[in-house]
């Protein structure tokens, strides 16, 4: 309680352990969102020693989100993430200040921006045509397709071929697989929940704790793998000094040279590593869904694939310019990530104390946005739990970060950069596989009885793979 203002209502904590026996389990995003009915959309918890807000509607996250964004934007640093003191480097964890601005400008300037996203759509093109190209291969064989795992591949390679202009992972060879993998178990360990996170003492005992598992993937990642791309690229530009290519590592070192207060080395290797661990899983998980979501309805599937037929002619992999006369793919996508936004929480935290919708939230307290809840809200959505693209017809509501009814790519300052590349990708990935091939899934399982079971970990992610045979049209 500070003056006549107090914390937000909540659970009243047991010693020590606070609230976690509330929320532990394998949902807790659900946990959460029964606990938000009975204390509302403001509620405080204690997760172990930390005093953690949780914010479940649209309106209040409006008011931290737009109208508090300041105070509101700092994250949380998992314990992990100190490993290789990645959270000093990282734009994702950096505070919003000088060195956290010159990278999100650099990255909002050379990468996401409308003109770079232009300039380089024909190198993600290519990708389409791979991943399309490989499910023709599979459908050849009569082999399953797992559609999140080819995703999360295409993803990688589109990435990379944006930054360092070459493919790092062959799936037809399935080389590369070492890339792969690293950047999947720095993925997974980072989703682990982490005891020293909610008891800091415990950091005390034992002060490397997580870190030493992390450590190693993140130094594979970062000292050896990205490492080896850049000094590769130096030794190139060393001999070349002229050389004609522009990819972001090329503007990246260019920049540094130039300026190296805006980006040093250290900072070009942990950026590379967040796009690859930001950019990645979120868009496959994401794709997976909607491949689920489509599969399990018959008139779903039908639509789609009429639009598709009518707009672009069958069996032809959809390009970026063409997904603004496809509305209703971009219908599914739209629903997909209000029913399974794959970041479930905005993760932020307060760095003074705060007064907000007239309660007390204090210093270092951690704060999440609960995305699910707010796209789950029966006030905003009629029917919540069924996946209906149609609603999105007649609705003004975006995903962008404007209408905080929907805000599966966060919102304010801190929004996700990589948002209009993530749209893109989404559409063109899901319009490709329907457009190209019918889907069945694999076994006897009739693709209307799919099961949507999550899985909670880094992102929401099906629990199950999604595990579709091709079948050539
Ligand atoms: C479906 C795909 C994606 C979803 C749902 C998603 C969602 C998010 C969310 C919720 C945040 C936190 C925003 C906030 O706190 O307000 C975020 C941050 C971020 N995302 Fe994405 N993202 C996706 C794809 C991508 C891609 C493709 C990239 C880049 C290649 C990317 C790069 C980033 C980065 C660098 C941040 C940190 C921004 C900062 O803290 O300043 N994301 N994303």
């Amino acid at each position: 309680k500070r003056g006549n203002k107090k914390l937000p209502p909540g659970p009243i904590p047991l010693p020590l352990i606070g609230n976690l026996h509330n929320i532990i389990g394998d949902q807790p995003h659900k946990s959460l969102a029964r606990l938000a009915q009975i204390y509302g959309p403001m509620m405080s918890l204690r997760m172990g020693q930390i005093t953690t807000v949780v914010i479940s509607s649209s309106a209040v996250a409006k008011q931290v989100l737009q109208k508090q964004d300041l105070a509101f934007s700092s994250r949380t640093i998992p314990d992990a993430i100190r490993a290789h003191n990645h959270h000093q480097f990282s734009v994702v964890f950096l505070p919003v200040a000088s060195r956290w601005r010159s990278l999100r400008k650099i990255l909002n300037s050379n990468l996401f921006s409308s003109n770079k996203l232009d300039a380089t759509q024909h190198l993600r093109s290519q990708k389409m045509q791979d991943l399309i190209g490989y499910c023709r291969k599979c459908s050849q064989t009569g082999e399953s397709v797992n559609i999140g795992q080819a995703a999360f591949e295409t993803m990688i390679n589109l990435l990379s071929n944006a930054i360092f202009s070459k493919d790092v992972v062959d799936p037809y060879a399935n080389s590369g697989k070492e890339f792969k993998d690293v950047v999947w178990n720095v993925l997974e360990e980072s989703g682990k929940p982490n005891f020293a996170d909610f008891f800091p003492l415990l950091k005390r005992i034992d002060p490397q704790g997580i870190r030493r598992r992390i450590g190693k993937h993140f130094d594979k990642l970062l000292h050896q793998i990205i490492k080896g791309l850049v000094d590769e690229r130096l030794e190139q530009r060393r001999k070349s000094p002229n050389g004609s290519r522009i990819d972001f590592l090329q503007v990246m070192l260019n920049t540094s040279e130039e300026d190296p207060q805006a980006i040093d080395r250290n900072h070009i290797q942990h950026l590379c590593l967040d796009l690859f661990v930001a950019g990645t899983d979120t868009t496959s998980s994401t794709l997976e869904w909607a491949m689920v979501e489509v599969m399990r309805k018959p008139y779903i599937m039908n639509k789609a694939k009429s639009e598709l037929a009518d707009v672009i002619g069958k069996c032809t992999i959809i390009e970026e310019a063409d997904i603004g006369r496809l509305p209703y793919l971009q219908c599914i996508v739209k629903e997909t990530l209000r029913m399974h936004p794959p970041v479930p929480f905005l993760i932020r935290k307060v760095d003074q104390d705060v007064e907000a919708c007239g309660y007390f939230v204090p210093k270092d307290s951690q704060v999440l946005v609960h995305v699910w809840s707010i796209g789950h809200d029966p006030a905003t959505w009629e029917d919540p739990l069924t996946f209906k693209p149609e609603r999105f017809w007649d609705l003004k509501i975006d995903v962008r970060g404007h209408d905080f009814e929907l805000i599966p790519f966060g919102a304010g300052r801190r929004v996700c950069p990589g948002l209009n590349l993530a749209i893109a990708k989404l559409c063109t990935m899901l319009g490709s596989l329907l457009n190209s091939f019918d889907w069945k899934a694999e076994g006897d399982i009739a693709a209307q009885d799919l099961d949507v079971e999550e899985k909670f970990g880094i992102t929401l992610a099906r629990l199950r793979p999604l595990l579709a045979v091709p079948i050539p049209l």
